[in-house]
């Protein structure tokens, strides 16, 4: 089919009306019953499109009703050359809403706000037997009013079963490398780079790196030249984001978000993701900000005190992927795969690729220009969060586990305790804490807040009574460091081992100093800057030795 051909005025007694966006395969209108009245978004596509996402997505609504953020379906069929679903009629994408704010990136408490409701809506669609597959900010869509503040998640025409309906069992891994479905942009690097079979990890891996994309301005570095037309450049694309390490995606941006891409990367294949720890710990970090402590997702969002706002020096704006050439445009369609409409779900090629290009050629211009919000850097003196700010808990969402506090909290806490401690036995002890907090953690890689406890250690160590040692084991690299290539895992691994089996021998605080910095200069310049069982070890007997050195 092609999006020119226009479904009819009435279609199966709704009266079309508006067209609310067009996909790769059909058109969304707004539509209204004849004789009922009820205002719907129509999906209206040709029953010979090629890519009968219809037919498909229609599959999964009814697994799906009822589920907070899941619209509903009204009705669906086919009437002459139209297949269609009434569907809830909701507000604009998150992309729609980004892009006509004029800004190039989101503030936090918006991100926040997205990452808690985005996750719920991944364990409700995962609880329920289905894969997403298609997580992008045209997906993810606010209500209309008086659900303008809830993310809906809507287009399930790539959407999956991964729990086997017959032996209510997960779907097997393959190592068999499978044709890619999914976006460009969010896709995870197993499924896009690697070809491998999506599971629930992906869904989680896609909704962090857009959530990233939210926070930095001009987004992910490989959304920065707008949709690949060429082979060539898709291969480049690839590479992008498979080397693109989380800390460098996540330099500038609260450490969260890198901690979550790493544990959605770290997730097996079979494994159920922790959405309760990450909804949590996404709420604790806006509550650390100031932000309130629920979910509501407010646009535009409320003016931020101005000592909030950061203003990057350099400021550029989002460019905006150019316009499709209708010549590649008809390659990429003629290169789509044949349809298997009796087995499997049908295996096509990039189609948000081509969407995307549709709509940019429709658009035209979508530049984001303007300010840029950034978080506000951790400050210094963290105020602890009470009990009663956990008692807030959307009552729609399952209760998560009791967590008082984030990592980033209790580390930074844990820094300030030992700036005061006054003896050994004090520091000993916020080693032993640190450990403990580190230990209790789903990611166990250091974070900034982590590397700031151990350059506060080190000062104490070094010199007690001097509190102007330069940061040692500082995890921003400098320049020099960049120089330096990583470590590789197994000259770490040896490195961590020999503290840990020297660390009783040292003689002074101050060599006890010179082994953090190295822990610390090793784990920063290690590639996953995990704490390993040795490091743990490590830490323990450090906690030990101080005691002996009253
Ligand atoms: N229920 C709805 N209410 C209001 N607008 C909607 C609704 N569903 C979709 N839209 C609008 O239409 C756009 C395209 O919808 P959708 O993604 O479901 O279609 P698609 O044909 O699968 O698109 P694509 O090929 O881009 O994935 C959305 O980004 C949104 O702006």
């Amino acid at each position: 089919m092609s999006n020119d051909a226009r479904p009819p005025r009435v279609l199966a007694n709704w009266y079309l009306s508006e067209c609310l966006g067009s996909g790769y395969s059909g058109s969304i209108y707004r539509a209204q019953h004849v004789h009922s009245g009820r205002v719907v978004a129509l999906k209206v596509q040709n029953v010979d499109h090629e890519c009968p996402t219809n037919r498909y997505e229609r599959r999964f609504y009814p697994a799906l009703q009822g589920g907070e953020g899941m619209p509903l379906l009204y009705a669906a069929g086919v009437e002459g050359d139209w297949d269609y679903l009434a569907i809830e009629l909701l507000g604009p994408s998150l992309d729609s809403l980004l892009r006509k704010s004029g800004q190039d990136a989101m503030d936090l408490r918006s991100v926040c706000c997205i990452a808690m409701q985005v996750i719920s809506r991944l364990e409700i669609m995962h609880a329920r037997g289905i894969l997403h597959r298609d997580i992008q900010l045209g997906n993810c869509t606010i209500g209309l009013a008086p659900n303008d503040k809830k993310i809906y998640m809507i287009d399930f025409g790539f959407s999956k079963q991964y729990i086997d309906p017959y032996t209510r069992r997960h779907i097997p891994d393959s190592k068999a490398k499978r044709d890619f479905i999914g976006n460009y942009w969010f896709s995870s690097i197993g499924v896009h780079c690697k070809g491998k079979v999506p599971s629930r990890r992906d869904d989680m891996e896609a909704a962090a790196l857009m959530f990233i994309h939210l926070l930095t301005p001009r987004g992910l570095p490989w959304t920065r030249n707008g949709v690949p037309k060429t082979d060539d450049a898709h291969a480049r694309l690839k590479q992008a984001k498979r080397h693109a390490r989380p800390e460098d995606l996540c330099r500038d941006i609260p450490s969260e978000f890198e901690e979550f891409l790493r544990y959605c990367r770290r997730l097996k294949f079979e494994e159920q993701p922790d959405y309760a720890q990450w909804r949590e710990e996404f709420r604790s970090l806006a509550v650390e900000q100031g932000f309130p402590n629920d979910d509501a997702f407010v646009w535009p969002p409320p003016p931020i005190p101005e000592q909030n706002v950061y203003r990057s020096p350099t400021k550029t704006p989002r460019r905006t992927p150019a316009p499709m050439d209708p010549d590649d445009m008809e390659d990429i369609l003629r290169g789509l795969g044949n349809l298997d409409l009796g087995g499997q779900r049908v295996v096509l090629g990039d189609r948000q690729n081509i969407a995307n290009g549709v709509r940019a050629a429709q658009q035209g211009s979508g530049k984001k220009p303007g300010a840029l919000i950034k978080p506000k850097p951790k400050q210094n003196i963290i105020i602890s969060i009470n009990s009663s700010s956990e008692g807030s808990q959307d009552s729609r969402t399952p209760a998560p586990p009791v967590r008082q506090q984030s990592k980033a909290l209790q580390l930074s806490q844990l820094r300030v305790r030992v700036g005061d401690a006054r003896d050994n036995a004090a520091l000993g002890q916020a080693v032993l804490d640190f450990v403990g907090v580190m230990r209790g953690c789903t990611s166990k890689n250091l974070t900034k807040e982590g590397f700031a406890f151990l350059d506060a250690l080190h000062k104490k160590l070094a010199d007690p009574e001097a509190f102007a040692q330069p940061m040692r084991t500082s995890r921003s690299r400098t320049s020099s460091d960049r120089a330096t290539d990583p470590l590789r895992p197994q000259e770490k691994l040896s490195i961590v081992r020999r503290l840990n089996l020297t660390v009783q021998q040292a003689k002074s605080s101050q060599a006890l100093a010179k082994m953090v910095t190295e822990f610390g200069t090793v784990t920063n310049r290690s590639t996953g800057r995990t704490i390993t069982k040795d490091g743990f070890a490590f830490f323990e007997g450090l906690a030990t030795k101080l005691r002996t050195l009253q």
